[in-house]
């Protein structure tokens, strides 16, 4: 029997790739950089999957050249790269990895706000640096206890940041498209976003990139912040604009950010958000932990063997086409 073409745009782990090669024929793109579409296109024409990275466009473009696409599967729960409603009106389900990689993001987003907070990774460069001298001391952080925690996203990885935010004594508010029907359960307190940008001591991003959610952190909403928050983003780059970020960072108008995620990403090696003092950014690590990375390249290979066979996928977004 002739095996299912399946096009993989970048970097796969070695379980999800075998789990592929047993049943279809892999084209896989190795080149650090991403892939145009004209890298893509001679492989494009006969795939019957597609096993894409955050880094690529699935638009009408790319979909137009592979007629014959039944499936694509991504190993990420973020999916501001798809086109769905272009991938809806050629029936093709796709599919994300949502649950997988709830608690390493939440730990990793909580680990950013605890390490800025506490001044971790200044400690250890002046450490590193020999400016551990009698008599010397780092500059003082604050404290997490009986702060309040303003969480925008209060999705998966929102509420599992909820539940660090309170082992550590901090009164939870968050803001959402709708309050949670779970709110009681949560212990956390549901407000406006303007009520959440005054209040809150630190202020957690955790919601998708949309059209509406993009530049939703711009210079008004800086200035309506505490002079004292702390800012961090493990949601997407483009949720900020970062020159209003950058603004508000250098004039001190709020004391600091920690970012998972930048726009641009990668940011380059002279970027002035990179020269600033109050700023600790990672390189979009919030799921890259060896078992969450697995989970997620399992799960993104299982929807794509099962989408080559015409089967529902396992987890899929456009769900009004995973009956097949
Ligand atoms: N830094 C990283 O490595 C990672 C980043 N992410 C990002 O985190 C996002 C959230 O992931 P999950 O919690 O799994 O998704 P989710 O769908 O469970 O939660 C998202 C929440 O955001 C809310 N929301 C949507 N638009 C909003 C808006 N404009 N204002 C306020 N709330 C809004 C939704 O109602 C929902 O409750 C992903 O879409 C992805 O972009 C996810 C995983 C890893
Ligand atoms: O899953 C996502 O959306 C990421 O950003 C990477 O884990």
């Amino acid at each position: 029997m002739e095996k299912y073409k399946v096009v993989i745009t970048g970097r796969v782990l070695p379980a999800a790739l075998a789990a592929l090669e047993t049943q279809c024929q892999v084209y896989r793109w190795e080149q650090p950089t991403a892939p145009t579409l004209a890298d893509l296109s001679g492989w494009l024409k006969d795939a019957d999957g597609l096993f894409v990275s955050t880094n690529i466009a699935v638009n009408e473009q790319l979909l137009a050249a592979a007629p014959r696409l039944k499936v694509i599967a991504q190993p990420a729960v973020g999916y501001d790269n798809i086109d769905i409603a272009a991938c809806t009106s050629r029936k093709i389900p796709f599919g994300n990895t949502p649950g997988v990689l709830v608690e390493t993001t939440a730990d990793l987003a909580f680990g950013l706000l605890l390490t800025a907070a506490r001044r971790i990774h200044e400690g250890w460069d002046w450490v590193r640096a020999g400016k551990w001298q009698p008599g010397a001391q780092l500059p003082y952080g604050v404290d997490l206890y009986g702060k309040t925690l303003g969480i925008v996203g209060m999705g998966a990885i929102g509420s599992a940041v909820a539940r660090r935010g309170q082992a550590s004594g901090m009164k939870v508010i968050y803001n959402n498209r709708t309050p949670r029907a779970d709110q009681a359960d949560l212990k956390a307190e549901y407000c406006t976003f303007d009520q959440l940008l005054s209040e809150a001591d630190f202020i957690v991003v955790l919601t998708p990139l949309t059209p509406e959610s993009r530049g939703m952190f711009g210079a008004n909403e800086f200035a309506k912040m505490k002079p004292t928050a702390y800012f961090i983003n493990a949601a997407r780059g483009a949720v900020v604009d970062t020159q209003a970020l950058y603004n508000a960072l250098q004039a001190k108008q709020i004391a600091y950010a920690a970012l998972d995620v930048t726009d641009p990403e990668p940011l380059p090696a002279d970027h002035p958000l990179l020269q600033l003092p109050n700023i600790l950014i990672v390189p979009h690590i919030g799921s890259a932990t060896t078992e969450t990375r697995n989970r997620m390249a399992l799960l993104a290979a299982e929807n794509l063997l099962l989408g080559v066979e015409g089967k529902p996928l396992v987890t899929c977004v456009n769900t009004e086409v995973n009956y097949r």
